[in-house]
Parts: structure tokens; C-alpha cells; sequence
């Protein structure tokens, strides 16, 4: 179980002010639970991501894993991000091998286990490729065998599939969902797209901006894997959607001032509910 406490975050600015991202997070993350973290730009979610990572310090609070506070990385927490980070100058199996050197694995399980991961994304065919050979999709399959092969208990998705194309994306969205069902990992997700938390997560944690806070914590209690979101899985978009107009609000008035002016039905909802930069 991850217990997050209290959390609160500050950066300095340039001008020497501090900003606090984060206010007074609390919540609990289940052994085996997909969670999503949604909410406008700047509303801390990659922050709090990173802390729990052990990447970021906090300004007060506390992480717990199993009890145990975190004080820094460790191999309990695999971390996929954006965008992909693999050496361009190894090869896909030699990328998913080089955090395996560093843990305490024997030398001949090494290769077995990283090829078992590469198969699990589907990407047997291109192991002795190197990154730049591979289209986004593929790259990001790359990191994610990476992130599992060191067996972590917790994995921490920072919107790994938002640089994909749609089609990319839905396939990796229920590759995902069939690898958690098999893994039982705890897999913590950010993500801008409200049928992308909808589709794969057991709780969906909504943030409020100015300052980052927990607004409203949904369920998704539907049947996986999850193909399409119809009947009660687009209701509940649609309830996520009407938390987070209001914040989404927010942010375009602090960043437009007075040439903000909202009318209904005006946002660019797309049919993915994907709200790009604001949300
Ligand atoms: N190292 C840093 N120093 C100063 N400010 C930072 C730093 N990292 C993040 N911030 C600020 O903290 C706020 C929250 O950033 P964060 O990336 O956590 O938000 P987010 O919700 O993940 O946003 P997005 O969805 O756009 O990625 C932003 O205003 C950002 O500019």
C-alpha cells in the first residue's frame, strides 16, 4: 500500500516568491489498484507523481510504501514517462537488459528475463532494433518492458501514451489494462484524457489548480479488460467532466485575463475528452 500524507509542495520562483503546487494531499493507494491522477495543467500531478517516485522532495508530508518511508528511487517504483527514455545507442533488448545488470539478478537469468518482457509488449520481432528504427508506439512498449522487467511492486505512468496518435494509443490502452490484470501491479497513471483514466483505472483521483488539491475521488466499478466507454462508463465521463469544467475555467481566465470570456458549450471537448494543454 502506498499512503500519501499530508503532502505539501512549494517551489521558489525566479522572483524569489514560492508557489505552492500541492495543498494538504492525503489519500491511499491500494497493493494492485490503478489509480489516475486527472486534473488541469499545472495542478502538480507530474510533482506529486515524482515524489512518490522518490525523484522530488516534499516541503511537508510523508510517502509511505508498505508502511516504510520513502526518502529516494528504489527498485519497488518502476517509472515510465512521456516520452520514452531509452539509449538511443543500445538496442531494444539491450535497453530492457541495462537496469537488469544493476539489480540482483544471476547473469543467465538476465537475457531470459528481458526477453520475456519484450514479448509481453509485442515487440519480439524488433529486440535487436535501436530506438530511432521504431515508431513512438513501439518505443514506449520498449520502456514499459524496461519498467517491468526489474519486477517493480509499483509502476508510475507519467502520460506515457500522450505523444501516441488515437489508434496507438487505444491499443496500448488495452495492452495495459491486460498486462495489470495478469501483473497485478499497483500502477499509478497521469493523464490529461478522461476516457484514458476511465477506460483503465479502479479510482480516479480528480485535482483542483491554484493550489493543487484533491477535488473529487470517482470509482470505476466496470468489468475489465474495457473496450469502449458506453452506458455507465460515458456517464461517468460525463460526471468527471462537469468537476473538472469549473477548474479547467480557472486556468483559462488566470491565463487569458479579461480577453476570458466563457461561453456554454464553448470548449474544445474532443471525442476523446482530451483537453490538450488545459486540463
Ligand atoms: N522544478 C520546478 N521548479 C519550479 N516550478 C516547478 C518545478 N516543477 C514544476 N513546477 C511548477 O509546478 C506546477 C505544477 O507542475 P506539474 O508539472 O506537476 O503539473 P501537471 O499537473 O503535471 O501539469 P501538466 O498536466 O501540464 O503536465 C507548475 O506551475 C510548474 O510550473
Amino acid at each position: 500500500m502506498i499512503t500519501i500524507k499530508n503532502i505539501h509542495k512549494k517551489f521558489r520562483q525566479k522572483d524569489g516568491s514560492d508557489l505552492t503546487v500541492l495543498k494538504n494531499i492525503n489519500f491511499k493507494i491500494q497493493e494492485g489498484e490503478f489509480i489516475s491522477l486527472l486534473g488541469p495543467s499545472g495542478c502538480g500531478k507530474s510533482t506529486l507523481l515524482n515524489i512518490i517516485a522518490g525523484l522530488e522532495s516534499t516541503s511537508s508530508g510523508k510517502i509511505l510504501v508498505e508502511n516504510k518511508e520513502i526518502n529516494g528511487p528504489g527498485s519497488d517504483r518502476g517509472v515510465v514517462f512521456q516520452e520514452a527514455a531509452l539509449f538511443p545507442w543500445l538496442s531494444v533488448l539491450d535497453n530492457v537488459k541495462f537496469g537488469l545488470k544493476n539489480a540482483n539478478i544471476k547473469e543467465n537469468q538476465i537475457e531470459k528475463q528481458a526477453l520475456k518482457y519484450i514479448s509481453k509488449v509485442h515487440l519480439s520481432k524488433f529486440q535487436d532494433s535501436y530506438p530511432h528504427q521504431l515508431s513512438g508506439g513501439m518505443r514506449q512498449r520498449a520502456a514499459i518492458a524496461r519498467a517491468l522487467a526489474m519486477n517493480p511492486k509499483i509502476l508510475l505512468m507519467d502520460e506515457p501514451f500522450g505523444a501516441l496518435d488515437e489508434q496507438t494509443r487505444m491499443m496500448l490502452q488495452y495492452e495495459l489494462q491486460k498486462i495489470w490484470l495478469e501483473s497485478k501491479k499497483t500502477i499509478l497513471f497521469v493523464t490529461h484524457n478522461i476516457r484514458e483514466a476511465v477506460q483503465l483505472s479502479d479510482r480516479i483521483v480528480v485535482f483542483g489548480t491554484q493550489p493543487g488539491r484533491i477535488k473529487e475521488i470517482f470509482e470505476v466499478k466496470a468489468a475489465r479488460p474495457r473496450k469502449e466507454n458506453k452506458g455507465y462508463l460515458l456517464e461517468l465521463e460525463n460526471r468527471i467532466l462537469a468537476v473538472l469544467k469549473e477548474e479547467i475555467e480557472k486556468v483559462m481566465k488566470e491565463e487569458m485575463g479579461d480577453a476570458y470570456n466563457f461561453e456554454e458549450g464553448s470548449l474544445p471537448w474532443d471525442p476523446n475528452r482530451n483537453m490538450g494543454s488545459h486540463i
